[in-house]
C-alpha cells in the first residue's frame, strides 16, 4: 500500500527495520537542528552553529577529559552521600536530588563552579524540556506561521531564553575578569582561550553560549533520568531481588577501601547489566535528533516528502513494538531483566539498531562517555552506602513509575525513598 501524505511535519520511526533504513539513508543527509519546524525550545542561538557546537560538544568531552573531570564526580557524589547519611533515615527526593547532582557535575567541569540560583535554572531547564518535545499545535501546521505566537509558547519559551543568556553573560564576564590558576581547565575556559587565540573558525559570544546551553540542557536531565529510574527498579525496598544483588557486587568490590572507585566501577557484575537494562527500558532521550530525508523517499509503504523530520523513537526500539507477535529482539520486553544483558554482545554505542539510548551514527550522543560516568558513580556509591525503602505504608509493587512527557523522559511523580546507611562512609578528605 502507498500512501500519499500532505504536509507532513515529521515522521516518528518505531520499529527496527524503518529505524535501520532511516539511520542507513538519511544519517549523512541534511540536518534538523530541532524537533519542531518552529525551531524553539534548543536553539535561540541560532542554526548555523549547530555543528559547530557538535565538535566543541565532541572535542571538549574527548575521552582523556572524561578522565580529568573524576575529581569534579567523586566530590559531588561523595557531597550527594553526606547529605543523605545527615537526614538520619529522613525520605530523599531522589529525582530532585539526582538532577541537581548531575546539573552540578556538568557546570562545574563546563563553566567551573556552581552556578548561582540552581534549582530555578533546573526548573527552567525542565520547562524547556517540555516545550521543546514539539508535538503541539504549532508543529502540526508549520506553514501557520502565527500559530506559535497564538498557543503563547514563543513567549514563555524566549522568556526563559532571555533568563538563561543573563546568566550565561554573568559567568562569562565572570571568566573573564578570573585568572585561574588551579591547573584544571573547564571547558568554558578553552573556549575564551580559542576566541582570544582568533584562530580560522572565529568563535563569538553567542557560539559560546550555545555550546553551554547544550551541555545543561542535554547534560543533566538525561543522567537525572536515569539516575531516578534506576534507583526505582534496583533500589527501592530490600525485598528487591535486584538491591539484594547489586549489594553482594559491590562489598566484594569496595569493601577493601570502604569507598567508591570509578575505577574498578566495571568490575561490579550487577549493576552495569542493571543501568543498561534501565536504559532501554526508559531511554532517557527518546526521540534521536531528527534526521531529513534530503530527496522523496519511500519508508514501510509510505511515500515521504522531501525535507520531512523523521524521527527514530529509541524508546520503542528498547520495548520491540512487534503488534501481535512473537518479539523479535526484546522478549518479555516489559520485565526489568538484566540478565538479558548478560554476556551479551550488545552494547549501547550505536552499533545495535535495536537499542540506541544514546543514538547512533554521525548525530550519537558527543556526552556518552560523561554521561556514562556520571551515572555509574552516583548509582555504584547510593547503592553501596545505604540501603533503600519505600516509605512507611507503600509497597513495593506500587511504587508510581508514570513516565512524564517530555523531550527527556522523566518520572511523572518524584521519587521518594527512606535510606539506610549500610557502610558509613569513609571519604578520604
Ligand atoms: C545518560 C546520559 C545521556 C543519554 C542517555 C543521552 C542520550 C542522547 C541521545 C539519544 C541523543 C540523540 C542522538 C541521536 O540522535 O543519534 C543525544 C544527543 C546529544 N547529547 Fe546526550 N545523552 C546523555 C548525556 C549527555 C551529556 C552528559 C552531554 C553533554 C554534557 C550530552 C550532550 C548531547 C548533545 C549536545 C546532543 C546533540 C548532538 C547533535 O545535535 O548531534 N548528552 N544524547
Amino acid at each position: 500500500m502507498r500512501v500519499k501524505l500532505g504536509e507532513l511535519p515529521f515522521l516518528i520511526v518505531s520499529t527496527v527495520e524503518v529505524a535501520k533504513e532511516v539511520l542507513r539513508t538519511h544519517d549523512l543527509a541534511a540536518e534538523a537542528f530541532s524537533y519542531n519546524y518552529t525551531g524553539i525550545g534548543f536553539a535561540p542561538y541560532g542554526e548555523p552553529w549547530r555543528v559547530l557546537k557538535k565538535l566543541c560538544t565532541v572535542e571538549l568531552l574527548s575521552m582523556k577529559r572524561v578522565h580529568s573531570f573524576r575529581h569534579i564526580r567523586q566530590e559531588e557524589t561523595e557531597n550527594l552521600a553526606r547529605f543523605i547519611a545527615a537526614l538520619d533515615g529522613g525520605a530523599v527526593d531522589l529525582s530532585e536530588r539526582g538532577h541537581l547532582l548531575a546539573y552540578d557535575i556538568v557546570t562545574r567541569a563546563s563553566v567551573g563552579a556552581r552556578t548561582k540560583d540552581r534549582l530555578k535554572v533546573i526548573r527552567m531547564i525542565r520547562r524547556l524540556s517540555k516545550f521543546g518535545a514539539g508535538f503541539n499545535a504549532a508543529d502540526l501546521y508549520p506553514s501557520v506561521k502565527v500559530l506559535p505566537f497564538l498557543t503563547g509558547i514563543q513567549f514563555k519559551i524566549e522568556k526563559i531564553h532571555r533568563e538563561m543568556d543573563g546568566m550565561f553573560e554573568g559567568i562569562i564576564a565572570e571568566a573573564r575578569a578570573a585568572e585561574s590558576d588551579d591547573g584544571f581547565e573547564e571547558l568554558l575556559s578553552i573556549l575564551l582561550k580559542c576566541q582570544a587565540e582568533r584562530s580560522e573558525m572565529a568563535i563569538t559570544d553567542d557560539d559560546i553560549k550555545a555550546v553551554m546551553l547544550d551541555m545543561f540542557l542535554a547534560g543533566s536531565e538525561t543522567s537525572a533520568a536515569v539516575i531516578e529510574w534506576a534507583m526505582g527498579d534496583v533500589g527501592a525496598g530490600e525485598e528487591s531481588p535486584h538491591t539484594e544483588k547489586s549489594a553482594r557486587g559491590s562489598e566484594q568490590v569496595f569493601d577493601s577501601t570502604g569507598r567508591v572507585d570509578e575505577e574498578r566501577i566495571p568490575e561490579l557484575k550487577y549493576l552495569p547489566l542493571a543501568i543498561k537494562e534501565t536504559l532501554r527500558i526508559h531511554a532517557p532521550l527518546p526521540f534521536m535528533m531528527p534526521r531529513l530525508n534530503s530527496s522523496m523517499c519511500t519508508l514501510n509503504g509510505y511515500d515521504i516528502p522531501t525535507n520531512t523530520r523523521l524521527i527514530v523513537h529509541a524508546g520503542a526500539l528498547g520495548k520491540d513494538p512487534v503488534l501481535g507477535k512473537d518479539p523479535k529482539y526484546w522478549p518479555d520486553a516489559e520485565q526489568f531483566k538484566p540478565e538479558r544483558f548478560e554476556g551479551a554482545a550488545i552494547d549501547y554505542k550505536g552499533n545495535d539498531l535495536e537499542y540506541l539510548p544514546f543514538g547512533s551514527g554521525r548525530r550519537l550522543c558527543p556526552g556518552i562517555n560523561f554521561g556514562a560516568a556520571n551515572v555509574d558513580l552516583t548509582l555504584a556509591t547510593l547503592l553501596y552506602h545505604f540501603d533503600w525503602e519505600v516509605p512507611h505504608g507503600v509497597r513495593n509493587e506500587d511504587l508510581d513509575m508514570m513516565e512524564a512527557f517530555a523531550v527527556t523522559v522523566r518520572r511523572k511523580n518524584p521519587l521518594v525513598l527512606v535510606p539506610t546507611v549500610k557502610r558509613p562512609l569513609n571519604v578520604v578528605k
